[in-house]
C-alpha cells in the first residue's frame, strides 16, 4: 500500500465521513506524490504514447544511488540528491537510445513490454550496488516536527509540500517557455509535421526520457520515507519500488489530467490524495483496501464520462500481419493441412511429455505449463484480434479459481441465494466459467468508450482491487479469519479419478486443445473477422453493419470465461491457494508478456510463449541461464530481434512452404481467369419502399464542434435511382454531413432512410436499415485480406452467430460457404482476383477504392454515400470511375450521394448537385443549374478559372458520349 495507516490520522468511523484537518493535510501530501508520479507518466505518454513500466524502477535506482552516496559515503543531502537525479537521467538516456529507438517501429504494446524488461534489468543493477550504510536511517535534509493545533507536519511532509509543486512548475515552465520544451511538444503533438520543420524527433524523445527519468528519481527520493524505505531495503533488495497500488493511483490522476495537462495532474493528484485520505479515515481500518475498489469505480466513471473518445489510437492492437494462404494454393495438400499438421505436432509432443518426464514433480510442472497456456491463450483474441489491451487477465483467473473453490465447498455468494449446494467439480467449473465471463463483460463495458492505454488503466485497477479487496473477502477464502482457501478436490469422471498427476495433465491438455479449437473456429468465422475489422477501423465496420459494441463485449466475455476456466484448473493443481497474494497484478503483466513472447494474435503464440516462460524452467530446472532467458532481460533481447514473438520464426517457415507450393503449381494454372459473374447481388436484403418518397431525407441537420458550426441546418433529399453530387470547398462540411447521416458524429435534426427515422440509431443499426458508406481515406482493415474484407461486408446479408460458429453446427457451414462464394463473385466482378488474398494495407489507393466498392455491393444497401471515391486515384483511372459508380448503382437499384472534388466527374454522373459552403446549402439543382449559379461560382468554381474550364469540357465530353 502506498501509505501506512500511520500516515493518515485514522479516526475510525464506519458510518460517517471523517474530515479532520490532519486528514486533509495528509491527503494533500499524498496527492502531491501521486501528482508528480502521474506527471512522469504523462510526459512519457505524450512523447512516445507508451505507459512506462520502468518509471518506478528508474526511481528506485535513483533512490539507491542517493542512499549510497548520502548514507554510505556521507555526501551531504542536496549534492547527493543532484548526483542521484543526474544518474537517473543517464539511465533514461541509455534506455531511450538502446531500447526505445530500437522498438520505435514496433507496436506500442511491444514497447510497453520492453519497459518491463528494462525495469527488471534495473532491479539487477540496483541489487548489485555495494551495501554501504545499509543500517542507517533514510537521509533527510532536516528533521522537524511542527504542531499547528491538531495538525502535525513532519520533515518528509514539508519536503514534499515544497519540492513537489516546484518540480511540476519547473517542468511546466520547461515545456512552455524553452525552445527544447517547444520542440518536445511539437514532436509529441505531430511527429511528421515536426520533422518537416527540422525538429529531430529522436533527439526530443531522448530529452523526454532523460527528464522523465530524472523526474522518477526526484519522486522516488521524496516518497521513499513515506513508503518506509531504508538504505538497507533499497540497495541489495529486489523488492518492487513502485507497487501496482501506487501505479493505479498515479494512473487515475493521469486520467483526470486526460493524459495531457500537467496543471491538471496537480489538481487530480490533490483530488485523489484527499479523497483517499478521507475515505481511509472513514472506514474500518481492516477494510481500508476498499479504497482500491472505489478507485476502480472512479477509473471507470472517468473513462466513461471524462476521457471518452480519447486515446482512440489503435497502436495497442497487435494482430500479426500475416497474409492468408492464397485460395488456389490450398489445392496443394500440405498447404491445405499445414495448420492441422502444426497443431498435431505440438499436441503430440505435449502428449509424450508426461512419459518422458515422469516424476510427480515434473508432471506438476508441465501441467502448470498447460494451465499457463490456457490463461494466456485468449489474449491472442482479446488483444491480438479485438485490439483490447488488458492488464487484468490474471484477476479473472483468480475469480474463476475462487468461485470454483467456493462452489465446490457450498459457500454462499453475495447477492445470490444460498442453496447450500456443494457442486461437483464439473458443474462448479462451468459455473465459475460463466461468472468469469459475466464479470469480464462488466469490465468490458468501459472498453466501449476507450482503447489502448485508458483501457489498461481500468483493467489494472480491476487487478489491484481484486487482489487487495475482493480476493480477501470471506466469500472467497471461506472464512473471515483465513487468507487461504479450503483444500480443493480434483475432478472425477464416472468412477475414474482425474485429479491424480498424469490423468490431470491429460485433462488439461484436452481442455487446452478444445480452447485452441474454439479460437481457431472463431478466427475463421465472421466473428473473428469482425473483431479484427472493429479493431482496425471501427467506423467502416459499423458501416458494414457490424456492431462494435457486440464484438468488443464478446471478446471480453470469451477471454474472461476462458481465464476463469483456466483458474479452475489452476486451483485444482495447487490444491490450496492464498488468492490475494497468488493473483497479484504482476501476474497479468506476465501473461501479456508470455503471449507477446510467443506471438500474440496467432492461436499457437501464447502456447509457445508458455512453453518458453514456464516450459524451459520445467525442462532444465531453475538454473541461472534459464532464469536469465525467461526474465525481463531475455524478453527484451527477444523482442528486439523478434518483435512478432517466437511465432515469427514459424511464419518464416510458412512463407518458405507457400513459396514451394507456388512453384509446384503450374503457371498457367496459377493465372487461371475466373469468369466474372453477370450479376452479383442476387437477393435483395432490403425491400425497397414506395418509389414516391425520398430514400434519404435529411431535415435541418446541424453539427457543432466546440465553437465551429460544421453543418448548419442542412436539409436534403435523395430519390430512388438518383445520383446526387455533394460539392463545396475544403472544410465546407461535406464529410461531416455524411458522418452525421451515418451516425458517427452527434448531430441535431432528423435523418430518414427508406422512410424510417434513424436519427436515434447507432451507426451499425442505421446501416442495417439500408445505408451504405464509402470513406475518404479508404483505409479499409489493414490486417484483413481483400477476401476477408468483403466477407466482413457480407455480414450485412447473413450475420454469423457465436454458438454455431464455435460448434460448427448448421447453419454455420452453409452460411460460410455461401458467403465465400458471394465474396469470390464480387471479387471477380470487380477484377480484384489477383489481390484476393493480399492484405489490404499492401494495396494501392486505387485498388483499395475498388475493394471498398466491392464492400458496398456486398452490403447490398439501398442508399449509398461515397466520400471522394476517386481521392488518391490517378487521373487516368478516375475516368473509369464514373461508369463504374453508375454500374454499381444499377446493380443495387440504389440511390447514391457522392462527395467529389473532380468537377468533370461529378458534373457528368450527377442527376442533381448540392453545394455546401460553411456548413450551409447554398445551391441545389441539376449540373447545368449549379454550373450557372453565381453563388457556386463565387464559392467554389470561381476560385480557379481552370476548374471552370475543366468542368465545361468535362460536361461537354460527358454529354457527347
Ligand atoms: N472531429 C472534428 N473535430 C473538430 N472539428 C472538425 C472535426 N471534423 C471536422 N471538423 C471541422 O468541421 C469543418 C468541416 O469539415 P469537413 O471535413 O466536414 O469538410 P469537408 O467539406 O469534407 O472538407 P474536405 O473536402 O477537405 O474533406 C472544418 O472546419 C473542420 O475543421
Amino acid at each position: 500500500m502506498p501509505c501506512s495507516s500511520e500516515t493518515i490520522g485514522a479516526d475510525v468511523n464506519p458510518l460517517f465521513v471523517t474530515v479532520t484537518q490532519q486528514t486533509v493535510v495528509n491527503g494533500v501530501v499524498l496527492g502531491l506524490v501521486y501528482a508528480i508520479l502521474a506527471a512522469g507518466f504523462v510526459l512519457i505518454y505524450r512523447s512516445t504514447g507508451v505507459l512506462n513500466f520502468a518509471q518506478g524502477e528508474i526511481g528506485a535506482f535513483g533512490v539507491a544511488i542517493f542512499t549510497l552516496l548520502a548514507a554510505g559515503f556521507g555526501v551531504p543531502y542536496w549534492p547527493a540528491f543532484v548526483l542521484a537525479v543526474a544518474s537517473a537521467c543517464l539511465v533514461g538516456l541509455v534506455i531511450e537510445t538502446t531500447v526505445v529507438r530500437r522498438l520505435s517501429s514496433a507496436s506500442k504494446l511491444v514497447l510497453l513490454i520492453g519497459t518491463i524488461g528494462v525495469a527488471q534489468l534495473l532491479v539487477v543493477a540496483r541489487v548489485s550496488l555495494p551495501e554501504r550504510g545499509a543500517s542507517k536511517a533514510f537521509p533527510m535534509p532536516f528533521d522537524l516536527r511542527w504542531q499547528f493545533g491538531d495538525v502535525q507536519i513532519v520533515g518528509r511532509d514539508v519536503l514534499i509540500l515544497i519540492v513537489a509543486p516546484l518540480t511540476i512548475l519547473a517542468l511546466a515552465l520547461f515545456l512552455t517557455r524553452t525552445r527544447w520544451g517547444l520542440m518536445v511538444r511539437a514532436s509529441a503533438g505531430n511527429p511528421d509535421t515536426a520533422r518537416v520543420f527540422g525538429i529531430s524527433v529522436k533527439r526530443t524523445s531522448t530529452i523526454v526520457w532523460m527528464i522523465a527519468a530524472g523526474f522518477a528519481a526526484v519522486t522516488a527520493i521524496l516518497i521513499a520515507p513515506i513508503q518506509g524505505i531504508t538504505p538497507g531495503s533499497i540497495v541489495g533488495s529486489g523488492a518492487a519500488a513502485l507497487g501496482p497500488g501506487l501505479m493505479v493511483r498515479a494512473l487515475v490522476v493521469a486520467l483526470i489530467a486526460r493524459l495531457s495537462s500537467l496543471p491538471m495532474t496537480l489538481v487530480g493528484g490533490l483530488l485523489v490524495g484527499v479523497a483517499e485520505s478521507i475515505a481511509r479515515a472513514s472506514v474500518d481500518s481492516r477494510n481500508g483496501a476498499i479504497v482500491d475498489v472505489w478507485l476502480l469505480l472512479a477509473a471507470i466513471v472517468l473513462v466513461l464520462f471524462w476521457v471518452r473518445g480519447r486515446g482512440g489510437d489503435n497502436s495497442f492492437a497487435l494482430a500479426v500481419k500475416l497474409q492468408s494462404v492464397p485460395e488456389r494454393l490450398r489445392r496443394v495438400w500440405y498447404v491445405r493441412h499445414a495448420n492441422l499438421f502444426g497443431f498435431a505436432l505440438l499436441f503430440a509432443l505435449l502428449a509424450v511429455v508426461p512419459f518422458v518426464f515422469s516424476s510427480p514433480g515434473d508432471t506438476v510442472a508441465w501441467t502448470d505449463v498447460l494451465v499457463f497456456a490456457m490463461m494466456a491463450l485468449p489474449l491472442s483474441m482479446l488483444t491480438g484480434w479485438a485490439g483490447q489491451f488488458t492488464l487484468g487477465q490474471f484477476a479473472f483467473v483468480g475469480l474463476g479459481a475462487g468461485v470454483m473453490v467456493m462452489t465446490t465447498h457450498g459457500t454462499s455468494f453475495p447477492f445470490l441465494p444460498n442453496f447450500g449446494l456443494a457442486l461437483p467439480w464439473w458443474q462448479a467449473a462451468a459455473f465459475a466459467t460463466a461468472i468469469g465471463g459475466v464479470a469480464a463483460l462488466l469490465i468490458g463495458v468501459s472498453a466501449l468508450r476507450v482503447k489502448g492505454l485508458f483501457l489498461a488503466v481500468i483493467t489494472l485497477a480491476f487487478a489491484v482491487a481484486s487482489s487487495t479487496w475482493i480476493f480477501r473477502q470471506a466469500w472467497f477464502t471461506g472464512s473471515e479469519f483465513e487468507n487461504k482457501t479450503p483444500y480443493m478436490e480434483g475432478p472425477r469422471l464416472g468412477g475414474i479419478d482425474l485429479a491424480s498427476g498424469r490423468a490431470f495433465y491429460f485433462l488439461c491438455l484436452a481442455t487446452l486443445a478444445v480452447l485452441v479449437g474454439i479460437l481457431i473456429r472463431i478466427r475463421r468465422s465472421g466473428i473473428g473477422r469482425s473483431m479484427i475489422a472493429v479493431s482496425d477501423n471501427e467506423e467502416m465496420a459499423a458501416a458494414a453493419t457490424v456492431s462494435p459494441t457486440r464484438m468488443k463485449l464478446m471478446a471480453f466475455g470469451i477471454a474472461g470465461a476462458m481465464a476463469s476456466l483456466a483458474g479452475c484448473f489452476f486451483v485444482t493443481l495447487r490444491v490450496q491457494i492464498t488468492p490475494s497474494s497468488t493473483f497479484d497484478p504482476d501476474g497479468s503483466v506476465l501473461l501479456v508478456s508470455t503471449a507477446i513472447i510467443g506471438g500474440i494474435g496467432s492461436v499457437a503464440g501464447p502456447i509457445v510463449g508458455a512453453l518458453f516462460t514456464r516450459g524451459l524452467p520445467a525442462l532444465f530446472g531453475d538454473v541461472q541461464e534459464v532464469q536469465l532467458l525467461t526474465s525481463g532481460i531475455g524478453l527484451l533481447v527477444l523482442l528486439m530481434y523478434f518483435p512478432g514473438g517466437l511465432m515469427q520464426i514459424v511464419h518464416g517457415i510458412r512463407s518458405l512452404v507457400l513459396g514451394a507450393a507456388e512453384r509446384r503449381l503450374d503457371r498457367e494454372d496459377a493465372e487461371e481467369v475466373v469468369a466474372a459473374p453477370v450479376q452479383v447481388v442476387e437477393h435483395q436484403r432490403i425491400a425497397a419502399p414506395a418509389p414516391d418518397e425520398p430514400w434519404l431525407a435529411v431535415r435541418d441537420l446541424s453539427v457543432r464542434f466546440g465553437g465551429n458550426q460544421a453543418v448548419d441546418r442542412v436539409s436534403l433529399e435523395v430519390w430512388p435511382g438518383e445520383l446526387v453530387g455533394l460539392i463545396g470547398t475544403n472544410g465546407a462540411g461535406k464529410s461531416t454531413l455524411m458522418n452525421a447521416i451515418s451516425g458517427f458524429v452527434p448531430s441535431t435534426g432528423g435523418v430518414q432512410v427508406l422512410g424510417q427515422d434513424v436519427s436515434r440509431l447507432a451507426p451499425h443499426r442505421r446501416h442495417r436499415v439500408g445505408l451504405g458508406r464509402g470513406f475518404q481515406a479508404a483505409r479499409l482493415y489493414p490486417n484483413l485480406s481483400v477476401r476477408e474484407t468483403v466477407l466482413v461486408a457480407l455480414e450485412a446479408r447473413e450475420r454469423t452467430d457465436l454458438l454455431t460458429a464455435v460448434t460448427g453446427l448448421p447453419p454455420a457451414p452453409g452460411r460460410e460457404r455461401r458467403k465465400r462464394t458471394a465474396a469470390d463473385d464480387l471479387i471477380g466482378f470487380l477484377g480484384l482476383g489477383r489481390y484476393a488474398d493480399e492484405l489490404t494495407c499492401n494495396l494501392s489507393t486505387g485498388t483499395r477504392r475498388i475493394v471498398e466498392l466491392a464492400c458496398l455491393l456486398a452490403a447490398d444497401a439501398k442508399v449509398l454515400m461515397l466520400d471522394e471515391p476517386t481521392g488518391g486515384v490517378a487521373q487516368k483511372e478516375t475516368e473509369a470511375f464514373g461508369p463504374l459508380l453508375r454500374r454499381i448503382q444499377q446493380e443495387l437499384g440504389a440511390a447514391m450521394v457522392v462527395i467529389e472534388h473532380d468537377m468533370p466527374l461529378v458534373m457528368s454522373i450527377s442527376d442533381r448537385i448540392y453545394c455546401l459552403e460553411a456548413g450551409k446549402v447554398i445551391a441545389c439543382g441539376d449540373p447545368e443549374t449549379i454550373r450557372n449559379t453565381p453563388a457556386v461560382i463565387a464559392s467554389y468554381l470561381g476560385t480557379d478559372e481552370r476548374a471552370i474550364q475543366r468542368s465545361d469540357t468535362g460536361v461537354t465530353a460527358a454529354m457527347t458520349t
